[in-house]
This record gives C-alpha cells, structure tokens and sequence, in this order.
C-alpha cells in the first residue's frame, strides 16, 4: 500500500500526518512505529491521523507515539493538526475544532501561530511520595496525558534520560506510566522546560501537554501569572494561558505557538 503524508512539527516536536477522513487507512502498531522510526522510515516523534467527526466536530483527532501506542492528547501535535486541518478544510478555516480521547478541543490560526483550547486540567497531586536522589519534589497533573513535574536548579545538566525513565517507569504511576518534566525558573512569569515522553522514550524537543503541566505548578510553587512563557529544548518559546480558580483548580488553559508543514511524501507500507 502507498501512504500519502505531511511531515510536520510543533516547537520541534515531529509528526507524521495522514488525511484517514474516508477511513481507509489502518495501520498496526508496528506500522506505525516503523514510520517513526529515524532509521528506517520516515521518522517522527508521533503519528496523527485525521479522521471523520462523531459528535459534532469539525474532525476527530487520533494520537499515536512513535512506539505505535495510542496517546489521549498532544499539546503540539494538536496544532499542527489544527494547521493541517483548517487547511484542509474547503474553504480553508482559521479556526477548527476536533474530538480527542481527552475531551473536544478548538485550534484557533493566529499569525504564524496556532492558539489549543486544552481540556480542563484532573488529578493534581502535589509531593508525591517517590524518592529520587537529584530530585527534592515531584508532583503530577494531567492535562490531557499524565505528567510529572519536577522544579530543578540546573536544567542543563539534569541527565534526563536517566531522572525521566525513572520517573516513567516508576510503580506509582503503573500500569500506564507518565510523562515526566524537568522546570526551571527563568522570571517571574517565565520557566524552561525538558520533557521525557512516555511512548517515545526519550527526551523530546518539546512537549505541549507537558508545558501546560510545568506552567500550572509554577503557578502553585512559585506564584507565576497567567500567560507563562516556556522555553523547550528546541530553543522555541511558546506561550500558557490560563484561569486560576483557586485550591489548584484551573480552566481555560491555553497552548500558543508554532506548527510548521516541513514536507509532503508518499511511502510504501
Ligand atoms: N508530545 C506531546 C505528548 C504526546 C503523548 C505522550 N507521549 C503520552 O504518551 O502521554 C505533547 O506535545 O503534548
């Protein structure tokens, strides 16, 4: 079979795109890994696939990480599909809305950026009790996917491989395991992040979900306000908003920034 594909990314963060809106694709997890696999085939962090609405959106939003597993969410795999989409649309959309597991989200096209209408953040935990030795506190959220959060002095020389799969593969968060950031202050209303992503298993260059999940604890932790700037690891700076309701609830979280077409191909599968 031949698959058509956009190569897309979001801050770095690499995606294989395919239209499925007539249903007629279906990959296997192997499949689907093979395309993301940077060796032998096209290489990506994640696959997204777009695929006919069933409640009343204008497209339902389907996630797979690079290892072929199915993912709730992706903060910038959202925008680039928002890209994709508003493009695909006849006539073309500035604005676009899709189903997820993690609920029915909206893309809105703003200059060269793309602003992700998340779904309301559950499940906030502060100090959770794991005991890591380059670690003091780690706390979790979910916004979208399951993140671990932890504050550092040196973001730099943080090993995160090392620190992240050990938080991933931690017994506390079995059987599905976490994604796990690594945040460091920058300013008052500014932080970096480095993110190890559950499915990839590795450290990626940026991670959406992930960024909405270290701005709402610095937020807590440190008292930063609504919109938060984030640096990833790609060297982009992307941009958080969100309404704090107090007893560490949150609504409205905004993800703004890139999503950028790099290439279209076909491959035999
Ligand atoms: N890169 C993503 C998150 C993708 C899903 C994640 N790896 C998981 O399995 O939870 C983002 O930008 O949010």
């Amino acid at each position: 079979m031949i698959l058509n594909f956009t190569k897309m990314n979001g801050a770095g963060n690499d995606f294989v795109v395919i239209d499925n809106r007539k249903l007629d694709i279906s990959l296997t997890k192997e499949q689907i890994a093979q395309l993301c696999d940077r060796h032998r085939g096209i290489g990506a962090d994640g696959l997204l696939a777009v695929e006919p609405a069933e409640n009343g959106a204008d497209y339902k939003f389907r996630y797979y990480n690079a290892d072929g597993g199915e993912a709730e969410m992706c903060g910038n795999g959202a925008r680039c599909f928002g890209a994709y989409t508003a493009r695909l649309s006849s006539p073309a959309k500035q604005s676009v809305t899709f189903e997820t597991i993690a609920g029915t989200l909206s893309a809105d096209l703003i200059g060269d950026n793309v602003r992700i209408a998340m779904s309301d953040p559950f499940d906030l935990d502060r100090s959770l009790p794991i005991d890591l030795e380059d670690l003091t506190e780690i706390n979790f959220v979910n916004t979208g996917v399951p993140h671990a959060v932890a504050f550092v002095n040196d973001l730099p020389a943080l090993d995160v491989i090392k620190n992240g799969a050990a938080i991933r593969y931690h017994d506390h968060f079995a059987p599905n395991g976490t994604n796990a950031n690594f945040a460091s202050v920058v300013g008052e209303n500014h932080i970096a992040i480095r993110t190890y992503e559950r499915g990839v298993e590795g450290e990626t260059l940026a991670c959406g979900t992930g960024m909405c999940a270290c701005a709402l604890f610095h937020h807590i932790l440190n008292g930063g306000q609504s919109p938060i700037k984030v640096d990833v690891a790609g060297g982009d700076t992307l941009e958080i908003g969100f309404e704090a309701l107090g007893d560490n609830q949150f609504s409205n979280v905004t993800l703004t920034g890139p999503a950028d077409f790099v290439f279209t191909g076909q491959i035999s599968i």
